[in-house]
């Protein structure tokens, strides 16, 4: 990494004049850097006309903490390439790359400011109908293709090795599989929360389930993961869903990215009980993400049936009451990484703008005391459910 520079705006405005066709010449470009993730830095560069590309960097650090936390560089590599893994087997739902530097630790990237981050989206109340769809489609094409139904044994060890990213999981097997649960100075609360923390600390069986899906986390390279599917990584409109940033993509158990996104629709589910007054747009906007939830479980569990039944590729594995135990497994690890989500963006060190930007302190606790419950009961049922809608039942026992 000897070449490695972190870019000023100029410094992107002349990297990507010089390594793209995009603009002529003589354009006059201007630069703005506008990252509000919580690791990198994004440069979006345009001309006169309005074109324009964003230039991502990432930093030998952290961004939100600083050089206190120092990170490796080689995040921007596995981003690049998960992206374009990612987009062989579902095009047209992640970002396009248009070309990365490993050494510059960079990429360039379709500029999606036409669509809206997910996040801020769902918290204006807004509906999307396609987003389960897509997302079922993500979901379920992006496992099948990089598992031991579809690859060889050979190069599905390659492509470990190739996605081995220990910095970066080390950050969420501490951050949402161990802090919230053991206590860390790292964790974020409100002193109002302590008893309802210091009880689910002590829940001898929730910490025994966490662990099982701890250790999952740690050695079980079923497929080549996002790694971080939360709703400020998804771009979306009435048409499109596309996703950015896996720079913590890595093989890993496949019910953990269909969890992380369980969990971020329902942190939205709760936080609009704090967020709208309007009790009927809050129950339709509620209904809404309950029903993107079950077709995008639904919907990943049947995609992913067609697949294996149709293209998979070892024999072991060909048998329909395998692919079938093994789906309810992956459910069942889904639902339980969906409750940690819920945990660690209540009490852990990151948390979420859905809950955070509650202005009333009242409400605002009283949904971080939701979450923790919810969380908790989808941790230690997980395993009671089998299908797509006996998750649809449990929610409907908690949620009411
Ligand atoms: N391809 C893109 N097009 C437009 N905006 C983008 C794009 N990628 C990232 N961004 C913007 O930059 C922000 C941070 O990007 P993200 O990839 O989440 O960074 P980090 O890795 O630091 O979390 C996003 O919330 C979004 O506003
Ligand atoms: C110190 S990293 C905390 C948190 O941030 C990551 O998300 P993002 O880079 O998209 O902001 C990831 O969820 C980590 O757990």
């Amino acid at each position: 990494m000897s070449q490695y520079v972190a870019f000023t705006e100029q410094d992107a405005i002349r990297y990507v004049q010089k390594n793209t066709t995009l603009f002529n010449i003589d354009d006059s470009l201007t630069c703005y850097e506008f990252g509000d993730g919580n690791l990198n830095m994004v440069f979006r560069v345009s001309n006169q006309a309005g074109q324009s590309i964003i230039l991502k960097q990432a930093l030998p650090y952290a961004r939100c903490v600083g050089e206190s936390w120092p990170l490796t560089l080689d995040r921007a590599r596995i981003e690049a390439e998960a992206l374009l893994a990612h987009s062989k087997v579902s095009p047209g739902h992640t970002a396009k790359v248009i070309a990365y530097n490993p050494e510059l630790a960079l990429m360039l990237l379709e500029d999606l400011g036409h669509m809206q981050i997910l996040r801020t989206a769902q918290n204006q109340g807004q509906h999307f109908p396609l987003l389960g769809q897509h997302m079922a489609h993500y979901f379920a094409n992006t496992a099948f293709y990089h598992s031991d139904f579809y690859l060889t044994a050979q190069r599905k060890k390659a492509l470990v090795a190739q996605f081995i990213n220990p910095e970066l999981c080390q950050i969420t097997e501490d951050l949402f599989l161990t802090d919230p649960f053991v206590g860390h100075e790292r964790n974020n609360y409100p002193a109002e929360l302590e008893p309802e923390v210091s009880k689910l600390q002590s829940n001898t069986s929730l910490r025994l389930a966490v662990a099982k899906l701890k250790s999952k986390f740690l050695s079980c390279p079923q497929t080549l993961l996002h790694g971080d599917v939360h709703s400020g990584s998804i771009f979306v409109d009435q048409s499109q869903t596309k996703l950015i940033d896996p720079e913590f993509a890595f093989f890993g158990p496949i019910g953990f990215d269909l969890g992380s996104f369980i969990g971020n629709l329902l942190i939205n589910y709760c936080a609009q009980t704090g967020r709208m007054s309007d009790e009927t747009a809050r129950q339709t906007m509620q209904q809404h993400l309950l029903e993107t939830l079950n077709i995008t479980t639904s919907g990943f569990v049947q995609q992913f049936t067609e697949l294996a039944a149709q293209h998979c590729q070892d024999i072991s594995f060909a048998d329909a009451t395998y692919q079938q135990a093994f789906l309810q497994q992956v459910l069942q690890d889904a639902i339980g990484y969906s409750g940690c989500e819920l945990i660690r963006r209540t009490i852990g060190l990151a948390h979420t703008s859905d809950i955070d930007t509650i202005s009333d302190e009242k409400a605002r606790l009283a949904v971080q005391q939701r979450t923790l419950v919810l969380g908790q009961a989808l941790i230690l049922n997980a395993q009671q459910v089998t299908t797509s809608a006996q998750l649809a039942e449990l929610l409907h026992q908690h949620l009411n």
